[in-house]
């Protein structure tokens, strides 16, 4: 079985070329307390999810990955195995596969996450640039001259990446990314509103401020003052404000990227515009503040969340695209 997996802080898809997504769930693990990881695997991405801030005691949630990156081998591992397990249930166990890393991340954090897929059974697996494998998911050759440029804002880190003809020319990363967004909504909620709201809630009002504009949207949590269960009602406007500061934040670090490019690259990036992937990047405001602060034209991708599986999927026949972005 042929693969291409996106291992982010926030979700997890798996993509088979031919196939298409197999798999599309949060990055969370949930486990029983004592006997071996294996055994203690139960549930992984929706159902273990479904848990988060109401584990019931002798289970834990946990998040493999940190700011895109593997903190501890061996939960990787045990991760991967139960989503290979969900991905391709009745299939052959033989895998090969290209997993999207950060283009910032370490050849040591890159090494981390390629051993943790070898011992889940994945051989051989390469490593490819998120950016790069985002940018080939929407039909980009990043093995052309011209100059690509791509902008990919998950839950852990943004990124972006300018690359052609086989090398990446520059690129910056930010670990404010769109939990950071989450967390900026949840206090705007307890300061303005007087409402203490859990993760999952601020998160969903986020999403929702960006498809129902026209709002307004309620949410629910505990009053601050009485710690009695109340709704509040918040404006779609409200939750741009509040994530105003982080975005801002975010396309600051990103736009900088630009300072290390000669004209020509700048020239070529300006003639096709930006790409802009990854679940973040539709928060309201985003797309706006990055045109203007790079004075580029910026495009949406039209499938921000699966693009960078899609793409490291059809990488993964393709021996001279790998031989130059990949690491294995
Ligand atoms: N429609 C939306 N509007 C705003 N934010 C969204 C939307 N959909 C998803 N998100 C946010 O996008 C983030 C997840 O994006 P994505 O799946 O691309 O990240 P990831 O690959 O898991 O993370 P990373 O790249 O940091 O490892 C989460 O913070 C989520 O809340």
């Amino acid at each position: 079985m042929e693969l291409g997996i996106d291992l982010g802080t926030a979700n997890t898809v798996v993509s088979h070329a031919r196939r298409g997504v197999l798999y599309d769930e949060p990055t969370v693990l949930l486990l029983r307390a004592g006997r071996s990881r294996r055994e203690r695997v139960v549930a992984v991405g929706h159902e273990a999810a479904d848990l988060l801030g109401r584990t019931p005691a002798g289970l834990s949630s946990v998040r493999p990955l940190q700011d895109g990156v593997v903190t501890d081998l061996e939960t990787a591992r045990t991760y991967l195995r139960a989503v290979l397990h969900r991905a391709g249930r009745g299939w052959s166990p033989g895998v090969r596969a290209v997993i999207g890393v950060p283009v910032g991340s370490s050849a040591l954090e890159q090494r981390a996450l390629l051993e943790a897929a070898e011992e889940a059974g994945i051989r051989p697996v390469t490593a490819l640039a998120q950016p790069v494998a985002g940018a080939i998911g929407c039909g980009i050759d990043p093995m052309e001259r011209r100059v690509h440029m791509v902008v990919d804002v998950g839950g852990g880190t943004a990124e972006t990446a300018a690359f052609c003809f086989g090398g990446v020319l520059a690129s910056r990363t930010s670990t404010r990314a769109g939990d950071e967004m989450t967390r900026a909504v949840a206090r705007y909620v307890r300061e303005q509103h007087q409402l203490q709201v859990g993760d999952l809630e601020a998160e969903a009002l986020k999403i929702r401020a960006g498809t129902e504009v026209d709002g307004p949207l309620v949410v629910q949590g505990r009053d601050v003052t009485t710690g009695r269960p109340r709704l509040a009602t918040v404006q779609p406007a409200e939750v741009a404000e509040a994530v105003r500061p982080v975005v801002d934040d975010v396309v600051g670090v990103l736009s900088t990227c630009l300072d290390d490019l000669a004209p020509q690259a700048v020239a070529d990036v300006m003639a096709e515009g930006v790409l802009v992937i990854g679940g973040a990047s539709q928060v309201p405001g985003f797309a706006a503040e990055l045109e203007r602060s790079l004075g580029l034209p910026v495009k949406l991708a039209e499938e921000p969340l699966t693009c960078v599986a899609d793409g490291a999927a059809r990488a993964l026949r393709d021996r001279r695209l790998l031989a130059a972005y990949g690491r294995s």
